[in-house]
């Protein structure tokens, strides 16, 4: 009996010391595992890293591409586009134009606007002048633009915004009809590089974000677009074709007079400004009698040995629809920064098991992630993160995490987003140097209002306040005072509508 006793006390205290040893190796692995995704972390915030004097040299760095683009086509990988949208026929620059305009139209001037993004469709329909004069009236529709048609045939493309805006004029209320025998007119606000040969007129450089349709590279977008409203029976002539950046300057210009850059930040990312006609050599056209050109500078295509880019930066460039393009935008706008975190994410999971012994699945899809989900996580202000674990359960389908394990995620969002916003800012600043707007009280009336626009400025906060805390930071407080942010909001669909009514074929018989 004392044999089979001390033999199963020996076995007892051997299976403790088995189990004890196990559970020693297993926290050993966990907390070798978490270490191993903490220097993950480390070396992915410090790769991010965006410390002033890096800013203030891509400032720099984007000032001088900005001039090499205007010395030259092909100069820089910045297109700085000229946009036509200031030869007016009346001799006005364009913003003092439109200022006016409403003056010259009466209750008949109804203008349509339609604006392509790169997420987004949308249709707008602008009642101008009246005799207050200004906007009396706007309505529009929003549509997503079907994933397929981002790669299909240029006809799909084109026929379903035809579709769309055909719908949206059947809803025109009788008060909005057009009198006999004049044509509605529109202004086609086209989110893509565009070289543009008219104020209604452009051809197609390349497709950006996730678009990919290789039979419109090189065509005219406005012949594109009219073959397919004819194809859908819709007569309407596009009087304006502008990029999205200056659709905003216009309709941030009709607010406000001292709106001088326009600044997207939505699915891509892209600024245009006001130029002085004698600083773009590379024009050989009549200069405007304002002085003035308006500049889309395509800004996302930025490249410089000073941006903080990482391996999954790379990564992601390599597999995306147009590597080597758009580096700029590729970390700092909205298409982009989900899918960033995504895959820090996925590196941490495998190779430091940050969620457990197997990579989720859903980890490995690219773009599964999307910034608005990033921003909610990233804005997550429950004590227990319970959003950031909802969002890893139905997006990601990881459940149980560690309120430590989620606390690493909202901080990868931080890294992600701070250095979008920075750089963003820093873009700003190169933007205000060329325009020698970065100095104390510079500028007309001291002051320059940059227009702001897109959802990823618009919805994403942190981001924005980051990006404005930024400015201050680059600018000082005294230069930061004369610098003013004003979220426009569409105002690239009221600003093409302007656009359309300032290139009116109808004008003249009221200007008479
Ligand atoms: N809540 C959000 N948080 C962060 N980013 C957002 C949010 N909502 C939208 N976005 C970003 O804004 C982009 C849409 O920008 P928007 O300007 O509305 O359309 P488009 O890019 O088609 O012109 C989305 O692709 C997304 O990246
Ligand atoms: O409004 P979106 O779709 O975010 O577009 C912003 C910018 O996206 C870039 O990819 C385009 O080249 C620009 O022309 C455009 O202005």
């Amino acid at each position: 009996m004392g044999k089979v006793v001390v033999g199963a006390a020996v076995i007892g205290a051997a299976a403790v010391v088995a189990v004890a040893a196990l559970v020693v190796r297993q926290r050993m692995k966990n907390s070798g595992r978490w270490a191993r995704a903490m220097a993950i972390v480390k070396e992915f915030e410090e790769k991010c890293g965006t410390p002033e004097g890096k800013l203030k040299q891509i400032a720099d760095a984007m000032a001088v591409e900005m001039h090499a683009g205007l010395a030259s086509e092909g100069g820089s990988k910045l297109k700085m586009l000229i946009s036509f949208v200031d030869n007016l026929p009346t001799g006005y620059f364009l913003f003092q134009f439109i200022y006016f305009l409403s003056v010259f139209l009466d209750e008949e001037g109804v203008f349509y606007a339609l604006d392509l993004g790169g997420t987004n469709f949308r249709v707008l329909r602008v009642q101008l002048g009246g005799k207050e004069g200004g906007i009396v009236h706007q309505e529009f529709a929003e549509a997503s633009i079907p994933p397929a048609l981002m790669s299909g045939s240029s006809d799909a493309l084109f026929d379903y915004i035809a579709e769309k805006l055909a719908n949206f004029v059947d809803e025109e209320e009788q008060i909005f009809h057009q009198p006999p025998g004049k044509q509605r007119e529109l202004g086609f606000t086209f989110s893509f590089p565009v070289m543009q040969t008219s104020i209604n007129s452009g051809t197609l450089i390349r497709w950006t974000k996730g678009f990919s349709i290789d039979d419109t590279v090189g065509q005219d977008v406005v012949a594109e677009l009219t073959k397919a409203l004819q194809r859908k029976g819709v007569d309407m002539r596009v009087a304006a074709l502008v990029n999205d950046t200056i659709g905003t300057l216009a309709g941030g210009k009709y607010t406000d007079k001292d709106v001088a850059v326009a600044v997207i930040l939505g699915t891509g990312t892209n600024a245009a400004y006001v130029e002085r006609a004698q600083a773009i050599p590379k024009w050989h056209g009549p200069l405007p009698k304002s002085g003035e050109m308006v500049i889309n500078m395509e800004w996302g295509n930025f490249r410089s040995s000073h941006l903080p880019l990482t391996e999954y930066d790379i990564a992601l460039d390599v597999e995306s629809l147009n590597p080597g393009e758009q580096i700029f935008e590729k970390i700092t706008s909205g298409m982009y920064l989900g899918e960033i975190l995504r895959r820090v994410l996925l590196r941490m999971a495998e190779e430091a098991s940050f969620f457990g012994d197997e990579v989720p699945a859903k980890l490995k899809i690219p773009f599964i992630l999307r910034t608005p989900e990033m921003s909610a996580i990233h804005q997550d202000t429950s004590s227990d993160l319970r959003v950031v674990d909802n969002k890893l359960k139905n997006i990601l389908e990881i459940s149980n995490t560690s309120l430590k394990t989620r606390r690493v995620v909202v901080e990868l969002c931080n890294i992600v987003a701070t250095r979008g916003a920075r750089l963003a800012a820093a873009g700003i600043l190169g933007v205000l140097k060329k325009m020698g707007r970065d100095t104390p009280g510079e500028g007309p009336g001291g002051k320059t209002v940059v227009a702001m626009d897109g959802g990823l400025y618009e919805h994403y906060t942190e981001y924005r306040k980051c990006l404005e805390n930024t400015m201050s930071e680059l600018l000082g407080e005294e230069t930061k005072s004369s610098i003013v942010f004003e979220h426009s909001n569409d105002g690239s669909g009221i600003g093409a509508a302007l656009l359309a009514a300032s290139h009116s074929l109808y004008l003249d018989e009221k200007l008479s």
